[in-house]
């Protein structure tokens, strides 16, 4: 049965950010992941998971100007400078936070089939996995939907596993949000078996409306099966938004535990 970790982006968001460390170790989670970290000091979160004996299973590296509709920098021209800054400000705050992934975003709108830009990206990422290799960090790469995330540079799973497999380095791997490829790539339990191997991180949500993991179009309990089929033992991050209060809608886990149970 996997593991779950809270997603402090979207859940709890009835509470100021902080609060919600304590939100989500009282609900149960042992773990929690988010977008970003860079607003706090890096001391004030890691007091935040000591207090409460939360590990941090991933964050984001800085993704440009995110309500501008940035969503990453390293498939973008002209912005080496600001790529190379965040990687070493995101791998400092993984050692704070003693956090053992992040999640390495490509950006939007640039050509998907320019080879320029694909070399540059390729490149930019394997710089990157270097300095997270010397720092014994895993960076992970999500492909986005395009319903979301228009332009995106990294637009399915095919697509990410065959930039991973260019870049060819160890300590890069897919992040498997259920909830994207879903949408991206479908035939899902197919998918995951056939992936499983580049798998480095796990998130779900139901699909379409991404909300609790009760409804929609995956039957979850059938999904997370498969998922343990593969071996996967990291954490799966919550990375929903809940229908009706992040508490309230939190059944789904009890209902989730009795339905393994009564197989
Ligand atoms: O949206 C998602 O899914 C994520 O995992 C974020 O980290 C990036 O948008
Ligand atoms: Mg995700």
């Amino acid at each position: 049965m996997p593991k779950f970790a809270a997603n402090l982006s979207m859940m709890f968001t009835e509470l100021d950010f902080l609060d919600r460390f304590a939100a989500a170790a009282e609900a149960g989670f042992k773990a929690v992941e988010y977008l970003f970290p860079y607003e706090w000091p890096a001391e004030q979160l890691r007091a935040r998971l000591d207090e409460h004996g939360l590990t941090q299973a991933l964050f984001n590296v800085y993704a440009g100007d995110w309500d501008a509709g940035e969503r990453g920098l390293a498939a973008l021209p002209g912005r080496d400078d600001e790529f190379r800054a965040s990687i070493t400000q995101a791998l400092e705050y993984a050692e704070a936070l003693d956090c053992p992934k992040l999640h390495l975003m490509s950006g939007r709108g640039v050509d998907v089939n320019d080879s320029d830009i694909r070399a540059h990206y390729v490149e930019n990422v394997r710089w990157a996995a270097e300095q997270a290799a010397a720092a014994g960090r895993l960076l992970v790469l999500e492909p986005l939907n395009a319903y979301d995330n228009p332009g995106y540079y990294v637009p399915s799973v095919a697509r990410a596993v065959e930039l991973i497999d260019e870049i060819d380095r160890d300590n890069v791997r897919l992040q498997f949000d259920f909830y994207h490829a879903q949408l991206t790539d479908g035939d899902i339990t197919n998918l995951l078996a056939r992936v499983a191997d580049r798998i480095g991180h796990v998130q779900l949500a139901s699909v379409p409306a991404r909300n609790e993991p009760d409804r929609g179009e995956l039957c979850y309990p059938f999904v997370l099966e498969a998922l343990d089929r593969t071996g996967y033992d990291g954490w799966v991050g919550c990375e929903y938004r809940p229908a009706a209060g992040t508490t309230e809608g939190l059944g789904w886990l009890d209902a989730y535990e009795n339905w393994q149970g009564e197989r």
